[in-house]
């Protein structure tokens, strides 16, 4: 066994395991989702807290009617008493946002009294605001920021819990609370069950006016499945829990912001605070359109509208000046395309037998979720590279030039474009595999043989029919004739008399095409002859000069030029 790095050995004296809850009785872990919570975005202050360069008004604004049009119904706007440019913003949201009667404006505030008379005076006129206050209680906090023991820091949260209610009595009421012990996840859950109960008894929240709690993960420490003991036991000891709404903020520290999160729903929780795509401190908020997106597709109406995932990152990354990785669940420029080839195979049977069911269940291996519902296209579902197979290279050239390849061409073709990519060592547009097949089968220039044209006539038995044929053979004019029951025996006859070998048709099919500005057929023929199998294909706007092309273009693949 390797010896581990000197750095990684150390790692029991330099950290700690994050302690389990006694919960033995938990319930969590048998329960689904089965409705949305309640969404609020902190695009706008989280989010933009941890900005380079933080937004203005423009790109404030942008992000504000982006998550008005996805049906956020409480967003936090940011941070009045911290800047002038956030205090105008609030201002700007109220007297000109055009905020819907049904959404709240959350704005944040740290328990300092001057902080909590700019934030009220930033809300006035605004309807039904939540007034969103905080103060650490992490024990880490407690000792080495504040210098103050349990009672001390609550006593922080309780003085401007007063003095919140008052100034909103002052103001004539019409306000909503939310309270976070930030830092919940370095903090005894028996201290902020104990800091959370003395909030509400200040505040007195009641059934039609509940008090939020928001427990924060303002780092995330621990495995998500302890976040989830830790709510639920929150949600069953905190006093009067009808009218509290218990509230998540999950950051993802650990890469593990998501799954904590739905986790913390089963626990209990009934609403989350994040951010699109994760934007964040650190690692970031938890990623509210990849929660949405994961209970859209466990048959859940996530209540927030994500079907335009591409317009949603556009005006994200404009916002925060902050780029998509490509493999970002759902998002990402990757996340639906198929490079390997046994998942392009699979997808592209999938997709055919989705067409055949006709059933509104989505069933395709290798998606969980179809494109089209977040607006995306099935273009870049398969991409060719060197890991692909026959089955992909058939998929493209059916979803974008409506060639049907029969199974056997697809085997032979996918050689020849695997020894591109193997060569090239990249990918391979489709318009080169389109072209390369047409160059190969179709057009094959430099080719012995040459169709030029053909004519049938009947003679004696009406059964037997006669096929005239010019050809052009190393560039020379010939003639060729033959007998059989239709045009493509004929055919077969003439240019085996002419060839002087023994010709069969193994296998042909054909479909019509359009190519150019004509409607056109394809047909696709494989002949059998001494050295074995070998396949053709024509296109021709005649579907019989289309495989009579076919048979020339198999023929040319075998004899010597
Ligand atoms: C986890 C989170 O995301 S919390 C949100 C964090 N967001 C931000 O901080 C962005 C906006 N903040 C700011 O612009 C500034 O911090 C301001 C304007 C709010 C305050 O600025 P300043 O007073 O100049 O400085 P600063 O933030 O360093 O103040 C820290 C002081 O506030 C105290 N403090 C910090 N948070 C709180 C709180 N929630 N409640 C009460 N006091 C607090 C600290 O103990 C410290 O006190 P001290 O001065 O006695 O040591
Ligand atoms: C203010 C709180 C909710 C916060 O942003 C955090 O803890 O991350």
């Amino acid at each position: 066994m390797s010896q581990s790095a000197p750095v990684m050995a150390k790692a029991a004296t330099k950290y700690q395991p994050y302690p389990a809850v006694d919960l033995p009785d938990r319930q969590w872990p048998s329960r689904q989702i089965e409705t949305a919570p309640i969404w609020c975005s902190v695009d706008l202050r989280d989010g933009n807290q941890a900005l380079v360069d933080p937004m203005g008004q423009d790109r404030k604004a942008r992000m504000f009617a982006l998550l008005k049009a996805m049906k956020f119904r409480e967003i936090e706007i940011g941070f009045p008493s911290a800047s002038q440019t956030d205090f105008d913003f609030v201002r700007w949201c109220i007297e000109e946002g055009g905020v819907p009667d049904e959404m709240s404006l959350q704005v944040l505030v740290q328990c300092r009294p001057e902080l909590i008379t700019r934030t009220f005076e930033s809300l006035e006129g605004a309807q039904r605001p939540i007034v969103h206050f905080y103060n650490s209680t992490s024990e880490l906090q407690r000792r080495v920021v504040f210098g103050k023991d349990r009672a001390g820091i609550r006593q922080i949260a309780v003085d401007a819990a007063k003095m919140i209610a008052e100034m909103a009595d002052k103001a004539g009421g019409g306000f909503r609370f939310e309270y976070s012990p930030e830092s919940f996840t370095g903090t005894e859950l028996d201290f902020s069950l104990e800091i959370c109960n003395a909030v509400a008894e200040v505040i007195r929240p009641t059934l039609e006016n509940r008090l939020i709690f928001n427990l924060p993960a303002t780092v995330e420490m621990s495995t998500p499945n302890i976040h989830a003991d830790q709510i639920e036991w929150m949600s069953r000891n905190l006093d009067n829990r009808d009218a509290i709404i218990l509230s998540l903020h999950p950051h993802n520290d650990r890469g593990t912001a998501v799954a904590a999160t739905e986790l913390g729903l089963l626990a209990g929780a009934d609403r989350v605070e994040g951010t699109l795509f994760g934007n964040g401190e650190r690692t970031g908020n938890v990623d509210l359109v990849t929660l949405a997106l994961n209970m859209f597709t466990q048959g859940v109406d996530p209540g927030l509208d994500v079907s335009d995932i591409n317009g949603i990152k556009e005006v994200y990354e404009y916002c925060n000046q902050l780029a998509i990785p490509e493999r970002h669940p759902y998002v990402g420029e990757l996340v639906y395309t198929a490079f390997s080839g046994s998942h392009q195979d699979a997808i592209n049977k999938g997709l055919k037998a989705a067409k055949v069911a006709n059933s509104p269940l989505w069933e395709v291996p290798y998606l969980p979720i179809d494109p089209k519902d977040v607006g995306r296209s099935y273009e870049a579902i398969i991409r060719i590279n060197s890991q692909s197979g026959k089955g992909g290279i058939a998929y493209v050239l059916q979803a974008d030039y409506g060639l049907n390849l029969p199974r056997s061409l697809q085997v032979e073709f996918r050689e020849d474009i695997q020894r591109i990519t193997d060569d090239e060592g990249r990918e391979l547009p489709v318009k080169r595999i389109y072209d390369r097949f047409v160059e190969r089968y179709v057009d094959q220039p430099g080719a012995r043989f040459e169709y030029v044209d053909h004519i049938t006539r009947t003679e004696g038995q009406k059964t037997q029919r006669i096929v005239e044929a010019t050809m052009l053979d190393r560039g020379q004019e010939v003639q060729i004739v033959g007998r059989g029951t239709g045009a493509i025996d004929g055919f077969m006859d003439a240019i085996t008399r002419h060839l002087g070998t023994d010709l069969s048709v193994a296998d042909y099919s054909e479909h019509s095409l359009q190519r150019g500005s004509n409607a056109s057929a394809i047909s696709y023929m494989e002949l059998e002859h001494d050295g074995g199998r070998v396949f053709g294909a024509g296109i021709d706007q005649n579907a019989t000069t289309s495989s009579l092309r076919a048979i020339v273009s198999a023929v040319n693949r075998f004899v010597d030029n």
